[in-house]
């Protein structure tokens, strides 16, 4: 489907087109290993062994002491072998002696002479008749796993117990399938990281968001730059994203700094006034762009391109919704596309009001699910974040307008609920025939919590 061009010079792809260009454009990040402390929600690229036997050695139980027969026991130094009849002092987790057959709990056991006045090891206290039995308070190697043993299968999403698993089972590293790691270059001399600004200053607001969206989308978030809005900035930082040099640890293996960027997102300089450097600097790189422009709304200057060393850098604009738009729709396919997932499916919603055509683009709305129909929300102008703030998902609406109680697509937000499964057959909205003006029905819709 071919839509119009979005305003100004060039034509751009349709909604659908730059999701499935975004998606396509990628391939998956190839698996490989990452640290114990960095595993935590990665997929295993392959099973995870025992390298060794779990536990690996025998061990007790209790604090008491490791017997060899029964009682009374004469004492000998901790370590040695025992011969029948013979006791040593054991902590708990303490290595079994050779020739210990079991373990008596200190609060089962007393110190006191024999006939002879040497001192000995008697059952007493809290004993039962027959402590210690042969193996008892004794943690036999291997009883968890034997050395080579599958504990975890490829394709685990790793929780903080297969970490601890991992660890008991000696493993330092494990192998994942690859996530992308994303940097982020936000622009503009105007933008203030704190307090009120002043006019002509505007409050950041993706420095405290940006990096939660892309972990919930799928990628790892990396480090943030800020440059303003002369060119030489922009180019430089585009060039030199990688982390500073004292964030490295030559004597760390796993390297505590980030490795190179797999995705930049930039924020601001997408449109083509004199401070708007998205492109030159792309085409100054050497790189290509995949994306330029979409014909939505809003968000309709997003940019996708590739550079020469493989990194993709998404060039979002600086109104804050139309950023958030631009990032699902571009953004969300593509780090989908390196993290080794799906496209996310696009559902639909009844839609609770009838909004008009805009000939040659989509428009992306946030909505608010007011029985069960989806109403657009207030608040959604480009620079503003009160409408989205509140949502339940966001309608994509066609070109052509949508009908009341029409079907609409629709997604949902990463953040939010999946959106309600449709209903049942029956009582299932009719879509409405494209294109034509159907007065709303006058059914009986309550429509007083719009107003809330
Ligand atoms: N002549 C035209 N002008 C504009 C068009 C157009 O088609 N023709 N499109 C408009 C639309 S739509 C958008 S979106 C913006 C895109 O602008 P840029 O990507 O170049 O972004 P900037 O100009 O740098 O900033 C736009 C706006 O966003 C604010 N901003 C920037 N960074 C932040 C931040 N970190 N937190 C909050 N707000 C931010 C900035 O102050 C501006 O108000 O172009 C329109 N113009
Ligand atoms: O398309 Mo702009 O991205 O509406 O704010």
């Amino acid at each position: 489907m071919t839509e119009a061009p979005a305003e100004g010079h060039h034509a751009a792809h349709t909604w659908q087109e730059a999701r499935q260009r975004a998606f396509d454009c990628a391939a998956p990040i190839p698996p490989g290993p990452v640290p114990l402390r960095s595993a935590l929600g990665r997929t295993l690229a392959a099973d995870a062994l025992a390298v060794q036997d779990m536990p690996h050695y025998a061990s007790s139980a209790m604090d008491g002491w490791a017997v060899n027969g029964s009682g009374p026991w004469i004492l000998s130094e901790p370590g040695q072998r025992l011969a029948p009849h013979q006791a040593s002092p054991i902590v708990t987790g303490g290595l079994i002696p050779p020739g210990a057959k079991a373990v008596l709990r200190s609060e089962s056991g007393v110190m006191t002479t024999d006939d002879d006045g040497l001192p000995v090891l008697a059952l007493g206290g809290t004993a039962k008749p027959g402590e210690p039995r042969n193996g008892q308070h004794i943690r036999k190697a291997a009883e968890e796993a034997a050395a080579g043993e599958v504990l975890l299968t490829a394709g685990t999403v790793l929780n903080p117990a297969h970490i601890a698993l991992a660890a008991l089972a000696g493993l330092d590293q494990v192998e994942v399938l690859g996530k992308p790691l994303v940097r982020f270059l936000l622009t503009g001399s105007e933008v203030v990281e704190q307090g009120v600004p002043l006019p002509g200053q505007v409050r950041d607001t993706f420095g405290p968001q940006l990096g939660a969206v892309v972990e919930l989308l799928g990628g790892i978030a990396g480090e943030q730059l800020r440059v303003g809005d002369n060119y030489e900035e922009w180019i430089s930082a585009l060039q030199d994203i990688e982390p500073p040099l004292d964030h490295l640890t030559a004597d760390d293996p796993y390297q505590e700094t980030e490795p190179p960027a797999d995705v930049v997102i930039t924020t601001g300089g997408t449109g083509r006034s004199g401070t708007d450097h998205f492109r030159r600097a792309v085409a100054d790189l050497g790189g290509r762009l995949l994306i330029d422009g979409i014909a939505m709304r809003p968000g309709h200057p997003a940019v996708l391109a590739e550079l020469p060393d493989g990194r993709f850098v998404l060039g979002l604009p600086g109104n804050p919704l139309a950023a958030m738009m631009a990032l699902l729709t571009v953004g969300a396919p593509l780090l989908a596309a390196l993290g080794h997932r799906q496209l996310g499916g696009v559902g639909e919603v009844p839609c609770g009001a009838m909004i008009d055509a805009d000939p040659g683009r989509t428009r992306l709305m946030p909505f608010k699910l007011v029985y069960g129909l989806a109403s657009p929300a207030q608040h959604t102008g480009p620079g503003m974040m009160r409408g989205l703030a509140g949502a339940d998902g966001i309608m994509v609406v066609p070109p052509h307008g949508v009908q009341l109680g029409e079907l609409v697509p629709a997604f949902a937000l990463p953040w939010g609920k999946p959106l309600p499964a449709p209903k049942s057959a029956e009582d299932k909205p009719r879509k409405a025939p494209a294109r034509q003006a159907k007065k709303a029905p006058s059914g009986p819709v309550d429509w007083s919590a719009l107003d809330a």
